[in-house]
């Protein structure tokens, strides 16, 4: 059988002992190395022959400013866009690397390495190397693969996100999940356990945010019977029930920083200590996280420590807002409607055509938690069987007491001028034509709703006024 040629790696860093230390654990590990001392070298090395991954240092120089690194990784990724770069930084130099993650960098490592997490984020990161623009595969053939059900979607984004959990579902390796509030985390966490080979066994979810800190140890670890005056029987932690299956810490980024250090030992041991109890019980676990904040700029102000962040980042999956992968939207909106109409009891329902096209348009800040509430609202309010763009204003306008100034939907799909015409039609329909009540209602004079209700030809004349003069 002929064997696959080995994968190359550059190490570009000045430091001899640097190179050599890596290039011999990277040779034990399989891999063809090179090395060279300065940016110039690196990049005449690059064109000569490819590599398939780069790890960097970031200074070249007695400047410690990391310039040069960041000039380094910014000619790199002109040369060879897919390359993947792994950023080599001193300790405590945190921002730094974030600069180079935003930049395009894969990610980051401290000097000095732990060879096997180091030999981990390596394998990872050649494995999850974004695959060029046609490989991105199809839905069709990621749902051949896996169990994404629960997932709406065909957005490039998305598909490369989903492609990304088939790549590391099978291992143990720790997620941590990025995204605005609202896109769809929670759904992420769920698709990677049941896509692992700990499906059969619990995913335990845990908001860190809403943990008493008092309580977080008792929580987390359990207690046993007398540990405290509460304690009157044994009782199992967080971490016992996902032995075996996996431990979802959503809003990671709210958790203070005395437990950080609690969470942080029990990541790295695998090995926890029931409060009271005199031994320390073995976790078998794998950890998902996932928070709406940017952890490495937390890191960086010192409200997140670095090493808790390295042990839950080995894989970082960024989750698209709705509003970057909008061509989404009608296929989640008819989704979503079917699902809530059939928990209503509801017949089934539609979103007309326009409607939808508005509803793309929308800047969704609440992403698909808030189409999701729009959608709901709506059905309920109007119900109607199928939904226009009038029927989503008015539920708004519900929601909002009926003032125009919160009109958030609104904005910017209709003009001022719809939206006053479907106001007037609205009120003039809820009090029966009665030009009294609804000139009232709107805070307008009789004279005042008669000029409108003419520019606007509604109420076709003394049909929805009985009352004219
Ligand atoms: N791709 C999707 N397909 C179908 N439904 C989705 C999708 N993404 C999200 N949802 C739905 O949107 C809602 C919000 O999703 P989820 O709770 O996973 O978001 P989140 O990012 O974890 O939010 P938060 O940061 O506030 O915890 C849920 O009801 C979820 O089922």
């Amino acid at each position: 059988m002929e064997s696959s040629p080995k994968q190359r790696i550059l190490i570009v860093d000045d430091d001899s002992a640097v190179q050599v230390s890596l290039a011999l654990l990277l040779k034990q590990s399989g891999f063809d190395t090179q090395c060279c001392d300065d940016p110039k070298q690196a990049l005449a090395l690059l064109a000569r022959q490819p590599a398939d991954l780069v790890l960097q240092d970031m200074n070249f120089s007695l400047r410690t400013s990391g310039e040069e690194g960041l000039q380094l990784l910014a000619d790199i990724k002109q040369l060879q866009p897919a390359l993947p770069v792994l950023l080599m930084t001193a300790w405590g130099s945190i921002a730094l690397a974030v600069k180079g993650v935003q930049a395009g960098a894969a990610n980051f490592f401290t000097k000095p390495w732990d060879n096997a997490q180091l030999m981990e984020l390596i394998r990872t990161t050649l494995d999850t190397a974004a695959p060029a623009p046609a490989a991105c595969p199809t839905r069709a053939a990621l749902d051949a693969q896996f169990d994404f059900s629960a997932i709406v979607g065909e957005h490039p984004r998305l598909l490369k996100v989903l492609a990304a959990i088939g790549q590391v579902a099978a291992t143990k390796a720790p997620v941590l999940i990025l995204g605005e509030s609202g896109c769809g985390k929670e759904l992420i966490a769920d698709a990677l356990h049941r896509n692992s080979p700990r499906a059969d066994r619990a995913i335990v979810k845990i908001n860190m945010g809403a943990i008493t800190p008092s309580l977080f140890e008792s929580e987390m670890f359990g207690h046993v019977r007398g540990a405290f005056t509460d304690a009157k029987t044994d009782r199992k932690g967080h971490v016992a029930s996902a032995h075996e299956g996996t431990l979802f810490l959503d809003e990671i980024g709210e958790l203070n920083r005395s437990d950080q250090v609690k969470l942080l030992r029990v990541l790295q041991d695998q090995t926890y200590q029931a409060v009271g109890a005199s031994r320390m019980e073995r976790a078998d676990i794998r950890v998902v996280s996932a928070t709406n904040r940017e952890l490495a700029e937390l890191v960086a102000a010192g409200e997140f420590r670095e090493d808790l962040f390295y042990r839950l980042n080995l894989i970082t999956i960024r989750l698209p807002p709705l509003r970057e992968r909008r061509s989404d939207i009608p296929l989640l909106a008819r989704h979503i409607l079917g699902q809530v109409s059939a928990s209503y009891g509801l017949g089934p329902a539609s979103i007309a055509p326009a409607a939808l096209e508005w509803l793309g348009a929308q800047p969704w800040p609440g992403n698909i938690r808030q189409l999701k509430q729009t959608l709901e609202r709506t059905l309920l309010l109007v119900g109607k069987s199928e939904l226009k763009q009038a029927d989503f204003v008015a539920a708004e306008q519900h929601e909002h007491g009926g003032a125009v100034g919160g009109l958030r939907l609104g904005v910017d799909g209709m003009t001022l001028e719809q939206v006053e015409r479907h106001m007037i039609a609205k009120a003039l329909e809820q009090h029966q034509g009665n030009i009294s009540r609804v000139a009232k209602a709107l805070g307008l004079s009789r004279t005042a709703l008669y000029r409108r209700l003419e520019r606007h030809g509604l109420g076709g004349g003394d049909a929805a006024d009985g009352e004219r003069a």
